[in-house]
C-alpha cells in the first residue's frame, strides 16, 4: 500500500544550519498494517509523515501510494490518499464552522472546491452515523459550532474526519500528545476502531513507548534519519519498553534521550 524508496532529505544543505532529516528510508506497508514509529527528538518521524503527505520534497527516491508514484505530486492533490492528524487538536477542524459544515469539507477533500456546504438532508443523516461511532454525543449537536468542543471531542472529531473519505494512508502525527490521560486513552481506543472497521493503513508517530507496543501490529524506531528497529508481530506483542530501551542502547550504543525516555 505504501512504498518509500531510497528517501533522502536534507534541510538547508551545504550551509551552517544543514540537517540530515532523512537517511536513504526504505518502508513497505501493507495494506491493512498499522505502523507505530517512536524515535528520539530530530530523528526524522515527522518528516517521513511530510514526505507522505507531500509537504516535505524528497531531495532522491520514491513514494509509491496504492502502486502510484506520488513523489511529485502536489500535497493537496495527494490529500484524497491521505488522512491525517495532527497533535494540535485546533489544526483538523475549523472552530468557527459548524460539526457538519467542517464534516462536509473533510468529504470533498482532494475534490475540487464548490462555493456552498451543500449538506442535505442525507449527507446529514450520513455524518450522524458517522458520529455516532464516536459515542461521544456529537450526533446530537450536528449544528454546534467546533469551536465550543472539547480538545478531546475535537481530536476525535479531526479522526472521522481524516479517515471520513476512507484515505489509502492515515497519518497520525502524535495525535493523543496534547491530551490529558483519559483523553488520550478515549482518542487512542477510537483510532483503533476507526483503523479496525475501515481496515486503514497507519502511521502513528508516538513518543509514549507503552502505546506504541499496545497499538498496532507493526513498530519502527527511528534515529538521526534511519529506521533502526522495525518489529512485528509475535516479536512485537511480547516486547516490553525496557525490552525496546535495551534494543536501543544495543544497536547505537546510547540511552534514548529526553521525552521518548520519560514516558
Ligand atoms: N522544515 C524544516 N526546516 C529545517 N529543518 C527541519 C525542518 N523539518 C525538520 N527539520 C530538521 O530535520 C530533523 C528531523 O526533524 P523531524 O521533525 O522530522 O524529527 P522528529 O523525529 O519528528 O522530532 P520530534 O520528536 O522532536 O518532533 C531535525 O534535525 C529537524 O531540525
Amino acid at each position: 500500500m505504501l512504498k518509500l524508496r531510497n528517501i533522502n532529505k536534507t534541510f538547508f544543505p551545504n550551509s551552517i544550519n544543514e540537517r540530515v532529516a532523512l537517511s536513504d528510508i526504505n518502508l513497505d506497508l501493507d495494506d491493512g498494517d498499522f505502523v507505530t514509529v517512536i524515535g528520539s527528538n530530530g530523528a526524522g518521524k515527522s518528516t517521513v509523515l511530510n514526505t507522505i503527505a507531500g509537504k516535505v520534497s524528497p531531495d532522491t527516491g520514491i513514494v509509491e501510494i496504492a502502486g502510484r508514484n506520488v513523489t511529485r505530486m502536489k500535497d493537496f492533490k495527494r490529500a484524497k490518499y491521505v488522512g491525517r492528524v495532527f497533535q494540535d487538536p485546533m489544526a483538523g477542524t475549523s472552530p468557527d464552522l459548524t460539526i457538519e459544515q467542517n464534516m462536509a469539507l473533510a468529504e470533498r477533500r482532494g475534490l475540487s472546491r464548490g462555493l456552498s456546504f451543500g449538506i442535505t438532508k442525507a449527507k446529514r443523516q450520513r455524518f450522524a452515523a458517522a458520529l455516532e461511532v464516536l459515542e461521544l454525543g456529537l450526533e446530537k449537536r450536528l449544528s454546534a459550532k467546533v469551536g465550543l468542543l472539547s480538545g478531546g471531542q475535537r481530536q476525535a472529531l479531526s479522526l472521522l474526519m481524516a479517515t471520513f473519505s476512507e484515505p489509502k494512508i492515515l497519518l497520525l502525527d502524535e495525535h493523543t500528545a496534547a491530551l490529558d490521560p483519559e483523553r488520550a486513552r478515549l482518542v487512542t481506543h477510537l483510532t483503533e476502531k476507526v483503523v479496525a472497521e475501515k481496515n486503514l493503513t497507519t502511521l502513528m508517530v508516538t513518543h509514549n513507548m507503552s502505546q506504541a507496543l499496545e497499538v498496532g501490529n507493526r513498530l519502527i524506531m527511528m534515529h538521526e534519519g534511519d529506521i533502526i528497529l522495525d518489529v512485528s508481530g509475535e516479536a512485537k506483542a511480547s516486547m516490553s519498553v525496557e525490552d525496546l530501551l535495551a534494543q536501543f542502547s544495543n544497536i547505537k550504543d546510547a540511552a534514548v534521550s529526553d521525552r521518548t525516555l520519560l514516558q
